[in-house]
């Protein structure tokens, strides 16, 4: 059955992307650029004749409708979704809502920069008095999981990708191998984690990759799941050379 495919995309835009705000488990919203670069992705999947079996994403809601509006444009609006706070964006922790700024005035650039280049340095708790606390831990969508006692204040990348691993290996690959057809529509980190995984990168080379929001990618896998293609974008050609382009030199900053 192999070589197999599946599709990934990072998903718009927020809100508080746009305003430059620690998001994570905060449930925001796409912002109009987020909604047309969802239009945009699923518009590139029309394009290139894609249709899915199944699809998975996380309980939030930027990451389900980034698919919805995917699904919309290739005529799949009722395909069969997975939802998984596995596929959830990385957990910030107390740094939720700050910006640049506040961030630097009550932490200092120091300690900044450290979580800036550290694969498991985590930010600070989520405290009970931390102002989304109760939006976020109180939140019905998380009654599947995780546990009370397993609910994360904070995460580091490290833990992002050890909770977001095991739904890869255990529930995503038997139906890769199955021969489905799947899309996965998520958020920067959680899918740091699985191209990660499919590509073995090392802690810093992960950490020096910043996927594009909205713009879909395609791993190519044979039987064992190794890659035959790594991150191959889809969508036209400016869109795909400038997503490429800023990858390639994602690797080459310093
Ligand atoms: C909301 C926001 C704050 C800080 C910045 S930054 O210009 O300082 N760059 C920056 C900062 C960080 C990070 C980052 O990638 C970054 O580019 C982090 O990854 C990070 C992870 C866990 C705790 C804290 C950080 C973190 O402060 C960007 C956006």
């Amino acid at each position: 059955m192999a070589p197999y495919k599946i599709v990934m995309v990072r998903h718009g835009e927020s809100e508080w992307n746009e305003k430059n705000l620690f998001c994570g488990w905060f449930d925001a919203l796409l912002s109009e650029k987020g909604k047309q670069e969802a239009k945009n992705a699923g518009v590139a999947l029309k394009n290139a004749e894609y249709k899915f079996d199944v699809a998975y994403t996380s309980v939030l809601t930027r990451a389900q409708n980034t698919l919805q509006a995917i699904l919309n444009e290739i005529g799949q609006q009722d395909l069969e979704t997975i939802k998984t706070w596995r596929l959830n964006e990385r957990h910030y922790g107390g740094l939720t809502g700050l910006n640049k700024a506040e961030t630097a005035a009550k932490y200092g650039d120091e300690q900044v920069a450290i979580w800036r280049r550290s694969f498991d340095v985590p930010p600070p708790p989520m405290e009970a008095d931390h102002q989304y606390y109760d939006n976020i831990v109180k939140d019905p969508r998380y009654a599947a999981g995780p546990a009370p006692d397993q609910f994360p204040k904070y995460e580091s990348l490290k833990l992002t990708i050890e909770r977001t691993l095991p739904f890869w290996n255990e529930t995503i690959v038997p139906q890769i191998k199955a021969g489905k057809s799947i899309l996965i529509a998520a958020h920067g980190n959680s899918l740091r984690g699985i191209v990660k995984h499919l590509d073995q990168l090392s802690d810093d080379q992960i950490m020096a990759l910043n996927l594009p929001t909205g713009i879909p990618f395609v791993y190519t896998l044979d039987e064992d799941l190794k890659p035959i293609k790594s991150l191959e974008f889809l969508g036209d050609p400016e869109t795909v050379k400038k997503a490429m382009e800023a990858v390639a030199n994602q690797g080459k900053a310093k």
